[in-house]
This record gives structure tokens, C-alpha cells and sequence, in this order.
């Protein structure tokens, strides 16, 4: 009896969640469940993805209805134990549903990646990694990378030793905590394929975040030995024993020396704020805030605010204070798109949370599709047509129809505020600089109380910032909204190679380069997570390019261990050929557009965060790591014990 009780409950709860769940994902889990190619047919093609989930596939209210009925059916056959039609997609399965859900042909090549995504998804760990007993790895910092870099190594059974100069696990999700903080990727795609995050939000804010970390570090196993409040000061590379001898500051200040075979570096990069150069700006005469480094006590509650900086951190702390001040002034130093996504500001509804809790299948092909959309989709509008006419607006057709598109939304927003409209339009191609979204900005400019200057600020005299323009705002309280030092990889860290060579010496400060974004040459058995030119972007999902390079770190660790190596080191020639090639690519996409001026440059011109490669290219040159790009030493480093002496 109470199991059919539980039956009817389950039953009421997933009605309940259907009319709010993903039409295009419905149809997909129709057909795994039920292997009907009905399901697939031509009626049912849903209406291209734009920017967002496309949650009714553009289909007929008929349609839409018929298909929840069916997805009701099968879910409740499933749940009282019908075993699923197609529970191992095949790959040809995979293209051909994902092409009709997205109503665009899906190159088969992907699937290979689906298929071990899905894989992942569902519990398979990578293969084992066997090293000596006395192999020592350190693993430097345990926000989003240095979890994911945990739980692998622990998973493979692999020593690690990992420090974290915080006090807690989640890196930026921990540390930044300013109104409005969260992220600009779905959070259906911005968790681990091996952790789903159980999301309030569509869109999720910083605490939600941070608490799903310290939970996936909880749960794999990896908080406990995770030694907090301990920062590595330096590591140098001792090539006679081949290791790592890195100095850690202890919790009580002391200092110590730890002995490892391998360095990973998950030091993150959003960490060093960039502040402007601005005069007075340090002298303002009141609460003056970096986003970056937040302080909780600062009233905000009716006062005169300013803002410098409209970019992702100012698009969210703008809209998030606007009612709370009296005044608020942005000053903007070039104009930004964001694109529209109306679940921005949603919550999960709670039946629909537990509609992806308890029907994982559900939550995995939904996971495909934002992936598609998010993340894959996106990439060719970033190529530059050379006979494209209109260079001045837009790099080819498709990127022009997402100006149009874009521009129509902000008109649209702006409805009746012309002269708004004339500040807020960018002269530059969509996706010159990173897309955001619309989280609530164009209708906070609206607001009484909110004036947007057109022109960066200039000088700070007291309580007053003058704009290059001549426009002068006064402000109680001024927060800077400037963002990071991104282009100076490994900043909180000094590392010393081979020769004593630093890395700083080896980019020649800024000019940071590495082979896949993980290793350089004169740098051995040093691997780097979210190194150079691995950035998406366009819109694209850290997650990605987190989990493709452990891949990569743990396949050269698993060779090594095959192996018997003590020392891999990216060989120069592989590395120079690595880097012309993707600056090659940059010159042919969006981030070399003339007219704008992004972060993703560093002072000498050259692309140095952001990624060129499909995502497909990066799975496919990250998934198996190639020895012979690598000079590699046999087995004398594997007698040097790690060790770790305190003094
Ligand atoms: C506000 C904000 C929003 C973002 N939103 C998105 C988004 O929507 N989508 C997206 O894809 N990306 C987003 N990002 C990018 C984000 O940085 C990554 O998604 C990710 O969280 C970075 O994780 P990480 O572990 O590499 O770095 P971090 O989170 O920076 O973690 C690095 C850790 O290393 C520690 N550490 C550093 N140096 C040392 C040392 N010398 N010794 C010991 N410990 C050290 C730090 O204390 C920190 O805990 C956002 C970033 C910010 C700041």
C-alpha cells in the first residue's frame, strides 16, 4: 500500500513539474525511453534554439500537451521498473536526436564526446593511474579546479597533497561576495559532469555556488585533507632530483618546504583586481570597493553610489542595489552587448527541481542541449568573413543577424529612452568582447534614480568623479567595478623552473603561452588548469575546459606511472608550434576584430586568455595526452622521497 501511495505521489510531482520542463528535452528522453521514432519525426521538430533553452521548442499548445502526456507515461513506466528502449545511445542515436532537437544538422563528430560525457555522467571514472608509492603530487588552491583536480586523483587512487590559502573550499565562490554575484552560465552547465547541482536558480548566485563546491568536496572525500589557510609562496624545480620543493606559509605563519614529483597549478585567475589608473581614485573621500575583495559592511541603504565599470561584475551589482540607493551612477569606458535570457532571474520551480533530481536522464540531455547551445553553437559567428561587407558592424552574416537581434531586445528595453539608447549600443560586432546576459540592466538604466555617463571617469577630487566628457557625479559610496589582472597567468604564485627561470621571465611578464593551456617547456612535471588561451569567449562553460585538461594531466601522469618517468617536459618546438598556430586562428575570429578593447589582449597585442577551438578540438587534443610531444626522463626521480620538512 505504501508503495502505491509513493507511486501516486511520484506521479502527482513529475505532472506538477511537466508543464515547466523543456519541451525539445521532453522528446529526447521520449525516444531513450521509449525507442519510438514517432518521437523524433518531423512533427515534433522544435524551432531552432536562439539564445536561450527554447523551452516550448516553438511547438503548438496541442503538441506540447501530447508530448507531456507521453512524457508522464513514460517516466511513471519507467519508475515502477519498464526498462529503458535505448539506455545505451549509440553514437549515430546521439547526432540524430540532438539534430532534431536543436533542428540543425550535428557534425558526427561529436559523438565521441557525448558519448563519454554521458559516460561520466552516469559514474565511469577515468582509468587508473599507477604511480610508486613515493610519487607526491601537490595541488595548489581548491576553488572549481583544484576540487575537480581532487576528486579525480583520489578517484584513481593517485597521492596528492593539495593547500589552499582560504579557509574554505570554492576559490571566487567563496571569496567574492558582492550584491548580485553569480554566474552568467546556466547552472545546469556549470557543474561537474561527475556532481549535479541540485540549482534554485536557473542562473545561481554566489552562495548557492559556493555551497555546492564545499558539498562536492564533502562528498568525494577530499575536504578533510585539504590543508587550509596554507599558501605556496614559491615553487622552484630542483633538476637533479627532479621535484618540486615548494615553500608553503603555514596557518601560524611558519614556513615550510614540501617535496613533490608534480606541481598542479589550480591558482585560478580571477583573483589579483585590476584597478584603474585613475587620479584621486584612492583618495575618495568615503567607502571606496573593489567588487573583487567586497566588504559586507558598507551601508549602501539611501546613498549616493557610483559604479566604474559596466561590465559582467558591474551587470550585476547595478541591478541588485539600484532600489536600495538614492543615486546611482555608472561610468562606462566602452559600451557592452547582453543578450537577452529570460530565466536569468528565475528560480528552478520545485517541482522542476525534483523532476531533474529524480529523472537524471532528464537532466543530462537537458545538460546536452544548453551545452549545444551555450557553448557549441555560438563558434562560427565568431569567424571573420573576409568578403563579409560590413566589417564596421559585424564579422559575417550570422553575427550580424545576432547584432540585429540584440539590437532589436535593447530597443525594445529601452523602448521611449532615445537618447539611453544612443549611450548603450555598441559600435563593435556581438561577441567582440565577452557576451553577457541581461540580467535586469537595460530596465535598472530605466529607473529614476540610475544616470548612466557615457565616458570613463577620469579624476576623483573628494567625493566627486569627473568623466573624460567633463560630466561630474558625486558619491558617497564608489565601487570599483573594474575587474582582473587575467592576463598574467599564475600571478599568485611564483614558480622557478629549470635554470632558476621564473615563469614571469620566461612570457617576459605578460606574454603567457603553454602548450594546451597546461605545460611549457623549462617547466617539468608542472601542469597549469585554466592556463593561457583557455578561456571561452564567447559565452562557453569553464567546466569544460577544466575537466578536458585533468583528462590530459591525468593521461601524462598514467604514462608516466606506465612508463616508469620521473620528468615529462613539453618540448619547445611542439609548444612554438601550438601557439603560432591558434594566434593564426585568432587573426581569422572576432577577438582580433579591430575597434575594441578587451581583456583578452595583453599589452603587447597578443591574445593571450581566450581559447580558438571548438570544443570538439579541445576534447579531441586534450583526451590523450601524446608522449612524444614531451622530452622525458626514465626512472632515477622515483628514489626521491616526497617529503615535507618543517623549519
Ligand atoms: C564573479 C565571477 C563570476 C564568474 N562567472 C562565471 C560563469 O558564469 N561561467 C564561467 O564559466 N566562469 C565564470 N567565472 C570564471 C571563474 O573563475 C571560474 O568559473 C572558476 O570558478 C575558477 O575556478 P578556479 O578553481 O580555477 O580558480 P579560483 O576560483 O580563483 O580558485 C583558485 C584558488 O586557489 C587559491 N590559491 C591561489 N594562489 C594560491 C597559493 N599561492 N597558495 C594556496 N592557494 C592559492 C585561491 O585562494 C583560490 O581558492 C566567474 C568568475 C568570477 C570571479
Amino acid at each position: 500500500m505504501a508503495h502505491f501511495e509513493d507511486i501516486d505521489q511520484f506521479r502527482q510531482r513529475i505532472a506538477e513539474a511537466l508543464p515547466s520542463a523543456n519541451i525539445p528535452t521532453l522528446l529526447l528522453l521520449l525516444y531513450q525511453f521509449t525507442g519510438r521514432e514517432y518521437w523524433l519525426g518531423p512533427r515534433f521538430i522544435p524551432a531552432k534554439s536562439g539564445w536561450d533553452d527554447n523551452d516550448s521548442g516553438g511547438l503548438a499548445i496541442e503538441l506540447q500537451a501530447e508530448i507531456r502526456d507521453a512524457a508522464l507515461s513514460a517516466i511513471m513506466a519507467w519508475r515502477q521498473g519498464v526498462p529503458i528502449a535505448r539506455a545505451d545511445l549509440s553514437a549515430e542515436e546521439l547526432i540524430r536526436m540532438l539534430s532534431m532537437s536543436e533542428a540543425e544538422p550535428i557534425p558526427p563528430e561529436y559523438a565521441d564526446m557525448m558519448i563519454h560525457k554521458l559516460r561520466r555522467y552516469s559514474g565511469a571514472v577515468p582509468d587508473p593511474v599507477c604511480l610508486p608509492d613515493n610519487f607526491r603530487i601537490l595541488v595548489i588552491g581548491a576553488g572549481m579546479s583544484g576540487i575537480a583536480a581532487a576528486v579525480r586523483l583520489r578517484q584513481l587512487g593517485v597521492s596528492y597533497i593539495q593547500i589552499e590559502k582560504q579557509d574554505r573550499t570554492g576559490g571566487v565562490w567563496h571569496s567574492h561576495r558582492y550584491p548580485g554575484c553569480g554566474v552568467d552560465t546556466p547552472g545546469h552547465l556549470y557543474s561537474f559532469t561527475f556532481a549535479s547541482g541540485d540549482w534554485s536558480k536557473f542562473f545561481p548566485l554566489q552562495q548557492e555556488i559556493d555551497e555546492y563546491l564545499n558539498r562536492v568536496a564533502c562528498d568525494f572525500g577530499i575536504e578533510s585533507s585539504i590543508r587550509y589557510g596554507t599558501e605556496c609562496l614559491f615553487s622552484r624545480y630542483d633538476e637533479e632530483s627532479r621535484t618540486w620543493h615548494s615553500r608553503l606559509r603555514l596557518p601560524d605563519g611558519r614556513e615550510e618546504t614540501l617535496v613533490t614529483n608534480v606541481v598542479i597549478s589550480a591558482v585560478g585567475g580571477f583573483t589579483t583586481p585590476k584597478w584603474p589608473n585613475i587620479p584621486g581614485l584612492r583618495d575618495f573621500d568615503g567607502p571606496l570597493v573593489h567588487t573583487s575583495n567586497w566588504d559586507p559592511g558598507v551601508t549602501l541603504d539611501g546613498k549616493r553610489v557610483a559604479v566604474i565599470g559596466n561590465g559582467a561584475s558591474a551587470m550585476q551589482i547595478v541591478p541588485a542595489i539600484a532600489d536600495r540607493v538614492s543615486a546611482l551612477t555608472i561610468f562606462q569606458r566602452s559600451r557592452q552587448w547582453a543578450a537577452p535570457f529570460p530565466k536569468f532571474l528565475m528560480s528552478v520551480p520545485e517541482s522542476m527541481q525534483f523532476l531533474l533530481r529524480a529523472v537524471p536522464h532528464y537532466e543530462w540531455l537537458y545538460r546536452l542541449r544548453l551545452s549545444w547551445i551555450f557553448d557549441t553553437q555560438v563558434h562560427e559567428s565568431l569567424q571573420k568573413d573576409p568578403a563579409w561587407p560590413h566589417p564596421d558592424r559585424s564579422v559575417n552574416a550570422l553575427n550580424d543577424g545576432h547584432r540585429e537581434t540584440c539590437t532589436r531586445y535593447i530597443e525594445e528595453q529601452l523602448a521611449g529612452r532615445p537618447e539611453l539608447l544612443a549611450k548603450v549600443i555598441p559600435p563593435y560586432p556581438p561577441f567582440g568582447k565577452r557576451m553577457l546576459l541581461d540580467n535586469g540592466w537595460y530596465r535598472t538604466l530605466l529607473k529614476p534614480q540610475v544616470s548612466l555617463v557615457d565616458s570613463a571617469a577620469a579624476q576623483v577630487e573628494g567625493k566627486s568623479i569627473r568623466a573624460i566628457n567633463g560630466d561630474s557625479h558625486e558619491a558617497d559610496v564608489l565601487i570599483v567595478a573594474s575587474g582582473y589582472d587575467i592576463t598574467r597567468f599564475l600571478l599568485p604564485v611564483q614558480i622557478f623552473g629549470r635554470d632558476g627561470v621564473t615563469v614571469r621571465e620566461a612570457w617576459d611578464d605578460d606574454d603567457c603561452q603553454a602548450y594546451l593551456g597546461s605545460v611549457m617547456p623549462g617547466f617539468p612535471n608542472f601542469f597549469m588548469l585554466y592556463g593561457p588561451n583557455t578561456a571561452l569567449g564567447h559565452r562557453g562553460n569553464f567546466i569544460f575546459t577544466i575537466e578536458s585538461q585533468l583528462d590530459y594531466v591525468l593521461s601524462v601522469l598514467r604514462q608516466m606511472g606506465e612508463k616508469k618517468l620521473s620528468e615529462v617536459e613539453c618540448r619547445q618546438d611542439v609548444y612554438q608550434h601550438y601557439n603560432r598556430t591558434i594566434q593564426e586562428m585568432h587573426q581569422k575570429m572576432i577577438w582580433s576584430h579591430p575597434g575594441m578593447s578587451t581583456y583578452f589582449r595583453n599589452a603587447r597585442g597578443r591574445i593571450v586568455t581566450n581559447s580558438p577551438w571548438r570544443l570538439i578540438d579541445y576534447w579531441n587534443l586534450t583526451k590523450e595526452a601524446d608522449l612524444s610531444d614531451y622530452h622525458i626522463m626514465g626512472n632515477v626521480g622515483y628514489q626521491s622521497k616526497a617529503s615535507a620538512e618543517a623549519v
